[in-house]
């Protein structure tokens, strides 16, 4: 899509970071042009007064589900999603059937997000073939397709195996690339359903430790300071991973990167009070301690960014027995607003800050070039307006996604996303689609 193709948009008031005196910000040629008072004509003109302006969102945790379970989500639905929840950029996790291990399946999907165009879709590759941990999938074949792969990850399983680990840090160091790290022990998880602790033995519910996530987070860090790889670790849930990460920051070597959700920055397991499956998530909802410890780690950047984790599931996968449910939520369009609540409300972050954690760290650690820019002159015209004034009541079935699995059906959160643009393009203007 060609910034040529979208013509001239005239922002007119709008607040860069949310700081300092309106301004107009021209935007031609997929670029921004002027910021300032502009009295050129433009092909559009968009009312921004009192909107916050920011980089576009860049997303590293998303499941797209195509190919193979088209029934939740496919590419189309979840770029919908994505333009509406303010993203300019998604990272579609690996674990569709098939599952995207091989140079085929990767071009698939990054094919059919530039077909829809509303969002630039980048592939991960999985670690292992099938996810099964065993042998190390095609690595260099998908990092040299025309996906460009350079985030591998088999989340949604760990690569439990450390040797296995140590050949994935060492052989993506040579690609350029990333492994992005879902850190579950399953020798302590077997059979888990919810955070081990007091509310889910009230329930009976077989717990997950939070030391299963801390200890391979842990073993990973020190293997990606022996290899020189790079290490990104998928939604981070417990107080004690933080911990493991600012230890392993403090050694020295920026070769370690991670990412927390809006909901575990949100939801405790007191959620399991309800026995509501759509609480049901991978790694589970902790504690409020949890949370609070989340908040300040990525305050501080411990941990540098927000990822949705968004997981579409079909009715009859949540609609069903707490234990016979699939763990996952929906996060695309709601991730802005929990950020706002749980760390703009809060003091945690300003408007600088949230443009770090959902922009600009993201797109760094992808290594992306023209995402996550400074909102300067000559700049990528990837952007997101934000009304920080708005309030809205969630509704799943008002989602773009085809699943309606959002935990926070009939809250009212705070912010909403009044336009997001690619390259010169609006995807999205006052909570519609322009495709
Ligand atoms: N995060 C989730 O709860 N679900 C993920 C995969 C996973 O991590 O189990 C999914 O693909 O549904």
């Amino acid at each position: 899509m060609s910034g040529t193709d979208a013509g001239t948009t005239l922002f007119r008031g709008v607040l860069p970071y949310g700081e300092g005196e309106p301004v107009d910000v021209l935007v031609a040629d997929g670029r921004i042009a002027e910021i300032g008072r502009v009295t050129q004509r433009a092909d559009r003109v968009v009312d921004a007064q009192g909107l916050v302006a920011l980089p576009g969102f860049v997303d590293l945790h998303t499941h797209l589900r195509e190919p193979g379970r088209e029934d939740t989500e496919t590419v189309q639905t979840a770029s919908e999603a994505a333009a509406l929840g303010g993203y300019t950029a998604v990272f579609a996790m690996a674990n569709t059937d098939p599952v995207a291990d091989n140079p085929v399946i990767v071009e698939y999907v990054w094919q059919r997000g530039r077909d829809v165009g509303l969002v630039d879709v980048h592939p991960i590759g999985a670690v292992s073939v099938g996810l099964r941990g065993e042998r190390l999938a095609e690595l260099g074949a998908m990092a040299r397709s025309r996906a460009g792969v350079r985030l591998f990850s088999d989340d949604g399983h760990c690569v439990s195996d450390p040797l296995l680990m140590r050949r994935a840090l060492e052989y993506t160091r040579a690609l350029g690339g990333v492994v992005a790290q879902h850190a579950e022990d399953p020798r302590l998880t077997g059979g888990a359903q919810a955070h081990e602790g007091p509310a889910a033995a009230e329930r009976g519910l077989a717990g997950w430790p939070a030391p299963a996530e801390e200890s391979v987070v842990a073993r990973d860090c020190l293997l990606a300071h022996h290899t020189g790889g790079r290490l990104h670790v998928c939604h981070v849930s417990t107080a004690g991973t933080a911990d493991v990460l600012r230890w392993a920051r403090g050694r020295g070597e920026g070769t370690i990167t991670a990412e927390v959700t809006p909901h575990h920055l949100l939801l405790t397991d007191e959620r399991l009070a309800t026995y509501d499956p759509v609480n049901k998530v991978n790694p589970p909802l902790r504690t409020a301690a949890d949370t609070e410890a989340l908040r300040t780690a990525l305050a501080e950047g411990v941990v540098d960014c927000v990822a949705t984790d968004h997981a579409p599931h079909a009715p009859q996968e949540k609609d069903t027995e707490w234990a016979c449910a699939r763990p996952g939520m929906l996060g695309l369009q709601t991730a802005l607003s929990v950020v706002v609540l749980t760390m703009v409300e809060t003091g945690l972050l300003d408007w600088r800050g949230v443009a770090r954690v959902m922009s600009e760290r993201p797109a760094e650690i992808a290594g992306l070039a023209d995402q996550g820019r400074p909102l300067r002159v000559g700049e990528p015209a990837n952007l997101t307006l934000v009304d920080p004034e708005a309030r809205w009541v969630v509704r799943g079935g008002e989602l773009a996604s085809i699943a309606d699995n959002t935990p926070f059906e009939g809250m009212e959160l705070p912010a909403t996303v009044a336009a997001t643009m690619l390259r010169g393009r609006l995807t999205s203007l006052d909570g519609k689609v322009l495709s």
